[in-house]
């Protein structure tokens, strides 16, 4: 399923976020980055502060969110990159984000993740990368709903990946209760999470002047990978063919990020799914591109909100 006429862009697998930016002017614009501190996050900041934006970087890390920041304003030259502390996994830390940011919020990058940790829940009971992942931009997003709406046209990006092609959301099953913890399911579960969310937030906020679309930044080698075993390989490369995927290198996994936050190409466009700067075909069988079907469900979607509304009420209301 595709929704609305394809996207098409000028970039393509090779191009980095520096050259999507290239003549766009975000002066004046405010910018959150989730996961700023690192990986894909950093470069993603760099390109929006190096157009102009004010840049804030939510970071569960402050010591690397500063260092980040620091090394921002050095490349760039603009100085009004800040650092924020955001734990998504903590609801009264993503409570107390939102509750301290003052303003309009021009651009929301959903970027922090993580990927087959071997901590299982947090302590509120949630299956810990759906938590993360999903859950915790899910409020900050509704959080910041006001901010948002009040930047008149405001874009969010929700970053997924294609492992979303591993999963569906198992609605009566998402904390691995009824099944035997797989991390690998319950990655491609938030993944399409993240998906489903740009689906039903474009349909909501859509009076809003608030575009959400989602993506697969590409292969990139950061810290994301830290919990990848000889085993996790071997067993890919049984499932899907081979378990070394082409990489890019950061600048490039930034890309696409950078693309879906500012180019006029995607005025008016949300609830889709783009990779390698393009929107993203239906997921053929065998291949590891284009998008499932299921994580652009208008009903998964649906429902996925109700029940993130109803896990994280006491953050929201
Ligand atoms: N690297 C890849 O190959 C790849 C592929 C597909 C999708 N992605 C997605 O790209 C995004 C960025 O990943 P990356 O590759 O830069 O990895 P990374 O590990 O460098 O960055 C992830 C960031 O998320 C932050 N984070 C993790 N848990 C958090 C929490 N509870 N609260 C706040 N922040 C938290 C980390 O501190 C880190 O800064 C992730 O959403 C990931 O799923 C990456």
């Amino acid at each position: 399923m595709t929704i609305g006429t394809p996207v098409s862009t000028p970039f393509t697998a090779a191009s980095t976020a520096l050259e999507v930016v290239a003549g766009i002017d975000l002066t004046g614009r405010r910018v959150v980055v989730t996961g700023g501190g690192s990986g894909i996050g950093v470069e993603t900041a760099r390109a929006l502060a190096s157009a102009g934006a004010d840049v804030t970087l939510a970071v569960r890390k402050p010591e690397q969110g500063d260092r980040a920041a620091a090394e921002i304003i050095g490349t760039t030259g603009n100085d009004r990159v800040t650092v924020a502390p955001l734990d998504l996994a903590d609801p009264a830390s993503v409570a107390a984000f939102v509750a301290n940011w003052d303003g309009p919020l021009h651009i929301l990058v959903n970027n922090a993740g993580m990927m087959a940790s071997p901590e299982m829940r947090t302590p509120q009971g949630w299956e810990m990368q759906f938590a993360t992942n999903h859950l915790g931009h899910f409020a900050l997003a509704t959080g910041l709903h006001p901010a948002l709406a009040a930047a008149q046209g405001a874009r969010i990006v929700s970053v997924s990946s294609a492992a979303h092609l591993r999963s569906p959301v198992v609605f009566d099953d998402i904390n691995f209760e009824r099944r035997v913890y797989e991390p690998w399911a319950a990655y491609g579960q938030s993944k399409t999470a993240n998906i489903l969310f740009a689906v039903e937030a474009s349909r909501r906020w859509a009076d809003d002047g608030i575009l959400v679309n989602a993506l697969h930044p590409g292969a990139i080698r950061t810290n994301l990978q830290r919990y990848v075993t000889e085993d996790d390989l071997a067993r890919m490369r049984a499932q899907s063919g081979p378990a070394t995927p082409s990489w890019k290198t950061p600048e490039q996994g930034a890309a696409t990020s950078v693309l879906v936050a500012t180019s006029p190409l995607l005025d008016g466009v949300g609830g889709r799914y783009f990779e390698d700067c393009q929107q993203a075909g239906p997921h053929q069988p065998g291949t590891r591109t284009g998008v499932a079907d299921y994580a652009l469900d208008p009903e998964s979607a649906h429902r996925l909100w109700n029940l993130s509304t109803q896990s994280t009420t006491p953050l929201t209301s």
